[in-house]
């Protein structure tokens, strides 16, 4: 409950914050919405009793036109209650995505993104964006509900203090039913997200222009198509079992209220037909036990919305509040200029508890003002180190250090500051290609010669001024109507070396930083690319700190040094000669390769 409270207090403040006069205007409408059926029916009352006893024609005229506009205000009221609620919902929902999405981008680290239940309940926190304005809206309208409902009590109180006790005495089950109904909604949403988050995936998967090649060749549509329609079948089982209670539950309380009413009835008449009602008061009776019954089921109906759009919303305030995902020290050290390089001093590192260790007491120096590679089979923990140094993870073990200064005592963003990467799994932004570029460093986003020269040096210059309309043609064929459809300049589709070589050069626009780290930046060159992006990467290097990982060896031998990884742990260093020397791991990939470039077959190594 305490969750639900403290949910219901941000939303509340999100609402007022964002939207302070449509909320005061709802709270007003609100109030005017309860007290317009309890006046029109005593009007109702007045006006009967009035015509029956042949009152003076004044006070007839003055009950009839309470009477009419109190049937006005319960007839316009709602529409205007529904548009401020609109309006108040816009407010509070984009305040309420500011927050969330403010909250999701201070995760410096990427365990948070890695951890399915955490993803579930970024989903629904997705919901519960939805859900702040909503929340103030049902809140509203069940006190406006109730206090409708306390109206037509307090008529009800008037005419018979034992009907209103056994109208209110049978309310209790109804509201102790809808709320357990709301709590086994919410569970359930909950308990089924890993399901629809699975489905979810299957459905992108069918339509996707990425997959659609393999699954056509391999033919695994309808196997994929048959799994996503499982995945739904079981949400929708679960679906399923909450209608039915959903409906069990209804039906007897819809019941339950019917014969409530119908003894109600049958005691208005008798004791209308002895005199102790009069014709007015049987009409205020049966509207009121009407009203009493809709404002109570209103009164309901918004409750347990409130308390579902409650749970929802308690998801994003947990991400919202949620701590930092990896400690962020609170006076950090400022980032020092790289000239003492970076040290790794025994470092243990594993995806989770559970997990296999991947980085196994590693310790290492990459040294400043150097050109240093790193190698190693598939899995040996190449990326994950690199992962480690831009501070996405902490070591479970040991220590990192920048320039001497251990990474925890640094701030990450000033720490990524000083960092320029080209990743494995770099990503093709639907952005123009200036754009894409212009991401590297966005004080460059609108530097067309910046952005140019960058683009050169990657070796993809020419090729994005020659696209239809330059460098700010669309990277994407996804935001299209179906009339640009057949308009290649609004956007285009790059092959796999060239959205590479845009990367390298997003990577180059993030100029004079110090570390560079390119993570297989050469993977899906030709090799006349390869080779200018080397030399791109040569010239870029000279006296600055930089990290090479590749699987072509060539392409590592003139690096200052290189550092080999084995099942995660570093098992040589030194010059392409000295490994070579060495003859080991290195010696041994590197023949390996070699031998497929020779002109006479040679035998492997
Ligand atoms: N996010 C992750 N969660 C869990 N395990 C992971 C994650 N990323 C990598 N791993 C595991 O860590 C190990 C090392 O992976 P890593 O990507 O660091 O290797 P690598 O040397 O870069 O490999 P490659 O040459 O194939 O790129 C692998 O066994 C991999 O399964």
């Amino acid at each position: 409950m305490t969750g639900v409270r403290a949910a219901a207090g941000m939303a509340a403040g999100i609402a007022w914050r964002s939207a302070r006069r449509p909320v005061v205007l709802l709270t007003l409408v609100a109030l005017a919405g309860a007290a317009a059926p309890v006046g029109a029916a005593w009007a109702t009352r007045g006006t009967i009793d009035r015509v029956a006893t042949a009152a003076p024609l004044g006070e007839l005229v003055a009950v009839a036109v309470a009477l009419a506009v109190a049937g006005i205000a319960t007839a316009t009221l709602p529409q205007l209650e529904q548009y401020l609620q609109a309006e108040v919902g816009r407010a509070a929902n984009l305040a309420s995505a500011e927050r969330l999405h403010t909250a999701v981008g201070r995760f410096v680290g990427l365990g948070r993104f890695e951890d399915p239940r955490f993803l579930d309940r970024l989903q629904l926190a997705g919901e519960g964006e939805r859900a702040a304005g909503a929340v103030v809206g049902s809140g509203l309208a069940s006190v406006r509900s109730l206090l409708a409902l306390g109206g037509f009590v307090g008529s009800l109180l008037v005419l018979s203090p034992v009907m209103t006790a056994v109208v209110l005495v049978a309310a209790v089950p109804t509201l102790v039913a809808e709320f357990r109904l709301s709590r086994a909604r919410a569970d359930m949403t909950f308990d089924i997200s890993p399901v629809e988050r699975r489905e979810l995936f299957y459905r992108n998967l069918l339509t996707s222009s990425d997959a659609a090649k393999e699954i056509r060749l391999f033919g695994i549509a309808a196997f994929l198509r048959t799994r996503m329609l499982t995945e739904r079948r079981t949400a929708d089982d679960a679906r399923r079992r909450i209608d039915r209670r959903d409906l069990l539950t209804q039906g007897g309380l819809a019941l339950f209220g019917a014969v409530v009413a119908g003894g109600g009835l049958v005691w208005a008449v008798r004791a209308a037909r002895s005199g102790s009602l009069s014709i007015g008061d049987v009409s205020l009776f049966l509207l009121a036990i009407a009203g009493v019954q809709s404002a109570l089921a209103g009164a309901i109906n918004q409750l347990a919305q409130l308390h579902h759009q409650l749970l929802m919303f308690g998801h994003l305030r947990t991400v919202v509040t949620a701590g930092p995902d990896l400690p962020v020290a609170s006076r950090p050290t400022p980032v020092p200029a790289l000239t003492r390089g970076i040290e790794l001093r025994d470092v243990w590192f594993r995806y989770g508890p559970d997990a296999p260790w991947v980085l196994r007491g590693v310790t290492l120096t990459i040294p400043p003002d150097r050109a240093t590679a790193l190698v190693g089979r598939n899995g040996s923990g190449k990326s994950t180190l690199i992962k480690l140094l831009c501070r996405f993870y902490d070591p479970e073990r040991g220590t990192i250090h920048w320039d001497g200064v251990d990474l925890r005592e640094l701030d990450p963003a000033a720490l990524r500051e000083r960092i320029t990467a080209v990743f494995q799994d770099f990503v093709e932004y639907d952005l123009t290609a200036a754009e894409n570029i212009g991401l590297g460093d966005l004080t460059g986003l609108d530097d067309q010669e910046r952005i140019r020269a960058a683009a050169r040096r990657a070796g993809v210059d020419a090729e994005l001024a020659g696209l239809p309309a330059g460098y700010r043609t669309l990277l994407s064929r996804m935001f299209f109507t179906e009339a640009d459809r057949e308009d290649p300049s609004t956007g285009v589709v790059l092959s796999g070396g060239q959205w590479q070589r845009v990367a390298v050069a997003r990577a180059f626009l993030r100029d004079h930083r110090d570390l560079m780290i390119l993570d297989e930046p050469s993977a899906g060159l030709d090799a006349e690319a390869e080779y200018q992006i080397h030399a791109g990467l040569r010239s870029h290097r000279a006296g600055r700190t930089s990290l090479l990982i590749s699987h072509r060896m060539g392409s590592l031998r003139d690096a200052d040094r290189i550092l080999v990884l084995d099942q995660g742990e570093l098992a040589e260093q030194g010059t392409h000669a000295e490994l070579l020397a060495a003859d080991g791991v290195y010696a041994r990939l590197f023949r390996l390769q070699a031998a497929g470039y020779a002109e006479e077959p040679v035998a492997a190594p």
